[in-house]
């Protein structure tokens, strides 16, 4: 059953003088449940794509639907979880993650258990009183997803959210993710520039064209898991995904020396 479906979305941006097309005909249906990974270099549309869905922004032409509804603004049913963990300083960690409950008007002992059965979830039950400063990058991401889980949106929406992290903390994370993903059963749409992240967590990858952003390809991830990044098939794909990948890193290093771009 699809749970995203994304029809012909085009996003571009005014720029002085000109435009970006950030988005060009972009169509995908994710089913419920399923893992998709966007893929690609700086520039070629991800986060835009990912806004799209949460409903940050809107497209300027297409449209998305989750769940059967028109995405038109943000809403409980998308869940986002950023780079930057985005948590309340001046809060504890339990309060953190029971902001959104708060905010939901949940009984207080019904947020106060759901709130200690995820710490428990994610490790985290010793730091419930600690503030976000006093947490390393790694603790700090488990609870921005803990905080994201306790609003139990059906669809989780994800951008580069480890990407700051030590790869011994990032592999832990990842981990952490598919095992709350098979217990809850999550549809996750997660940003990456790394090849290695998508083959670990994906059942699906999309990798993204530069300038306009398009889908490039769309590849199925069959390895059962734990995959094992020395094995030949990981290793066949990923030498695949680099080949796609550099194309458009290409593509982009071009436009750099042309002064088209930023990025
Ligand atoms: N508000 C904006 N105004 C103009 N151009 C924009 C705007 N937002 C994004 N863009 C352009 O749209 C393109 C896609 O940007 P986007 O941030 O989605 O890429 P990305 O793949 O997520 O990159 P990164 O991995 O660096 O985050 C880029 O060329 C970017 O410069």
């Amino acid at each position: 059953m699809s749970d995203i479906l994304i029809n012909h979305v085009y996003k571009r941006f005014a720029v002085p003088g000109n435009e970006v097309v950030a988005l060009k005909d972009i169509n995908l249906d994710i089913a419920s449940g399923e893992f998709v990974c966007l893929l690609g270099p700086s520039g070629c549309g991800k986060s835009t794509l990912l806004n799209a869905i949460a409903g940050f922004s809107h497209p300027t032409e297409g449209s998305i639907t989750v769940g059967g509804r028109p995405v038109v603004e943000p809403g409980p049913d998308r869940g986002m979880v950023f780079q930057e963990y985005a948590l309340f300083p001046w809060m504890t960690v339990f309060k953190n993650v029971r902001f959104g409950l708060e905010v939901k008007g949940v009984a207080n002992d019904v947020a106060d258990a759901r709130v200690r059965e995820l710490l428990d979830m994610l490790g985290l039950s010793e730091f419930g009183e600690r503030f976000p400063k006093d947490l390393s990058g790694g603790m700090r991401q488990r609870v921005a997803i803990a905080r994201v889980l306790a609003l139990d949106s059906p669809v989780l929406l994800m951008d580069e959210p480890f990407g700051a992290l030590d790869a011994l903390t990032r592999r832990s994370l990842q981990d952490e993710l598919l095992k709350i993903w098979a217990r809850l059963g999550k549809t996750i749409v997660f940003v990456t520039h790394s090849i290695e992240e998508a083959i670990y967590l994906a059942d699906r990858i999309v990798v993204l064209t530069y300038r306009p952003g398009t889908v490039k390809r769309d590849i199925r991830v069959e390895m059962p898991r734990p995959r094992d990044a020395a094995s030949p098939e990981f290793n066949t794909l990923k030498r695949e995904l680099s080949r796609l990948v550099s194309e458009e890193q290409q593509r982009h290093e071009a436009a750099e020396r042309a002064g088209l771009t930023t990025d």
